[in-house]
């Protein structure tokens, strides 16, 4: 199990993270986000042991996870990192990048497990290709295989399909985290993709003004979004009598007592995201057809 106690850090007098707490239990994905300068990916570097903590600790089980002042080589053998600059090494090839951590001693199992994980980020037949001729989505590709090589107990992800292709990403992003569960291996997964977090993460957490402010699991999250910074992470939202509404919550009716008048729409696939002004405020709702801007329309909200 991973725990977090108390952690705080800062960057010489530039304070990023005050007083964390969590656990991430064997086998579970915890998704973090916040607004990009949260502190999502030092939070990541923190758990990998890349800095010294003063205030706060980081166990893996019951084992202390210290920075370099106590460890000549950055991490630990049972955690791996995937940053947003991958570490690859270009003039060599896919699959001997994959399998760079495995013993050579067992060349039919380095083989295997290279092949193996070569199907699970869809690169088979790049496997003789050098790192350097790929493209930045292949290379992400080939930095996760490698995390996983050696079966870590615990795998740190910092915006792992951020240069995937939308034709690739949700078949990869299943693949690996099944692989993840098959194999118990726990996750940390920073992310600005709500397609990271709903369907796989565990539980996340929401990074703010430097501490977790809100952790739970992401339906309850997405159905309560509680703060508009969490619901603007799930999708387009309007603000009503205080209350927060995602875009599909508000319908158009022939009457109500909200009566809104539109700025502009946007084709959306299976709907039309209407932008509209209630109340001199801008909102937003979902709607079968396209409306011309100016038109007047009423609207009820739903929950
Ligand atoms: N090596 C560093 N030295 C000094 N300050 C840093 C360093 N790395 C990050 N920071 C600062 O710490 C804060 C948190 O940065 P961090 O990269 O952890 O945020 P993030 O949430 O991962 O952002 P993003 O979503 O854009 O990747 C920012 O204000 C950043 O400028």
């Amino acid at each position: 199990m991973l725990q977090v106690k108390n952690l705080s850090f800062a960057y010489s007098t530039n304070q990023v993270l005050k007083g964390l707490s969590f656990e991430v239990n064997r086998g579970k994905t915890l998704a973090v986000i916040g607004e990009s300068g949260s502190g999502k990916s030092t939070l990541l570097k923190l758990i990998y042991g890349e800095f010294d903590i003063k205030k706060g600790e980081v166990w893996w089980d019951n084992k202390q996870i210290l920075g370099p002042a106590f460890n000549l080589v950055v991490g630990y053998d049972f955690m791996k990192f995937v940053a947003q600059e991958f570490d690859l090494m270009p003039y060599t090839s896919v699959e001997d990048n994959i399998g760079k951590f495995l013993s050579r001693f067992y060349p039919e199992e380095k083989e295997k497990r290279t092949n193996e994980l070569l199907k699970v980020v869809e690169l088979e037949s790049f496997a003789k290709k050098k790192v350097k001729n790929l493209s930045g989505g292949q290379k992400q590709r080939v930095a996760l295989a490698r995390a996983l090589a050696k079966e870590p107990e615990i795998l740190l992800l910092d915006e792992p399909f951020s240069h995937i292709d939308n034709f690739k990403k949700q078949s990869l992003r299943r693949s690996i985290y099944e692989y993840l569960k098959i194999n118990q291996i726990s996750c940390v997964v920073a992310t600005h993709d709500k397609n990271d977090v709903l369907g796989f993460a565990d539980e996340m957490i929401v990074l703010h003004k430097k501490e977790v402010v809100i952790k739970d699991s992401p339906e309850r999250i997405y159905n309560d979004p509680k703060l508009p910074l969490v619901a603007s992470f799930f999708g387009e939202f309007s603000v009503i009598e205080g209350q927060i509404y995602y875009a599909h919550q508000l319908k158009i009716v022939q009457r109500s007592e909200h009566k809104a008048v539109v700025k502009q729409s946007y084709f959306n696939g299976n709907t039309w995201l209407v932008q509209a002004i209630y109340n001199s405020e801008y909102i937003f709702l979902e709607h079968e057809f396209e409306i011309q801007p100016k038109s007047e329309f009423y609207f009820k909200v739903m929950k």
